[in-house]
């Protein structure tokens, strides 16, 4: 089998702390699969994300996107390359706080052409947009506002929808129903994982949120793959 995402020998320690934070042998996500990555506050959740999305580089080991050793790229290619390929839903979601709602979904597709490209296949990619924010439930005259004048839920649907424009490879999404009601987290699922099968795309999920968990095709209990976390937990 092919993966989008590989690790191996992988271990990270931040700087300054005391013990690692990630050890991990073997992590490897397949096209179309979907995620459910969990585990107690502190296990390494965030970080290892932030590894497969090449945000931070492993002390040792290797990760691999599409084939692409994060590594053994100069800063500048690894954010082309990210941007290009992955979608990422941040846990404070990182929108750009005085750009519009619309502006900010388009953001992948100001900074990569192949993800432009992507979105405009059936149209123009701001048809895109509104049809992602559509699904999503964001209220059109809620599009030309600055994304900080929105509710953490609504920013948190805005993120979503830039995470999928351009149908990248890989979404990456980091607690990202945390501030959302019954209701809104189960539309929110609809969208996301229809959007990912839809386009094979590889789809890593965070979350605490046990009554999710059944919506996922794989699980991963983060202490049992990360030898870091179940030895820091000793
Ligand atoms: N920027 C940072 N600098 C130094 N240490 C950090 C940093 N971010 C996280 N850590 C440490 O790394 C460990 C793992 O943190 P991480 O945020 O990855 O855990 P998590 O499983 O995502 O937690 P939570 O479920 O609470 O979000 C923690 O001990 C944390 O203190």
């Amino acid at each position: 089998m092919s993966f989008v995402l590989s690790a191996a020998a992988l271990r990270f320690c931040w700087p300054g702390a005391p013990h690692p934070c990630i050890d991990i042998e073997r992590f490897e996500v397949a096209a179309g699969e979907a995620v459910f990555l969990h585990g107690p506050s502190g296990c390494g959740k965030s970080t290892l994300l932030s590894l497969l999305a090449g945000v931070l580089i492993a002390d040792a080991g290797q990760v691999r996107l599409l084939g692409h050793d994060w590594a053994q790229l100069s800063g500048t290619a690894r954010d082309r390359t990210r941007v290009a390929h992955v979608g990422y839903i941040f846990q404070q979601f990182n929108l750009l706080p005085y750009l519009s709602v619309l502006d900010n979904v388009l953001l992948p597709c100001r900074f990569s052409a192949r993800r432009s490209a992507r979105a405009s296949r059936d149209g123009a990619a701001r048809e895109q947009a509104g049809e992602l924010l559509d699904r999503m439930g964001l209220e059109r005259s809620l599009w030309p506002r600055q994304a900080m004048q929105l509710s953490v839920g609504q920013q948190q649907r805005v993120a979503a929808a830039r995470a999928l424009i351009g149908h990248p490879e890989v979404v990456i999404a980091d607690e990202p129903t945390s501030a959302l009601d019954e209701d809104r987290r189960e539309a929110f699922l609809d969208v996301l994982l229809a959007a990912c099968e839809a386009n094979r795309s590889a789809l890593v999920f965070v979350s605490h949120d046990q009554r999710i968990a059944g919506r996922f095709s794989r699980h991963v209990l983060l202490p049992e793959i990360n030898r870091a976390a179940s030895e820091a937990s000793r």
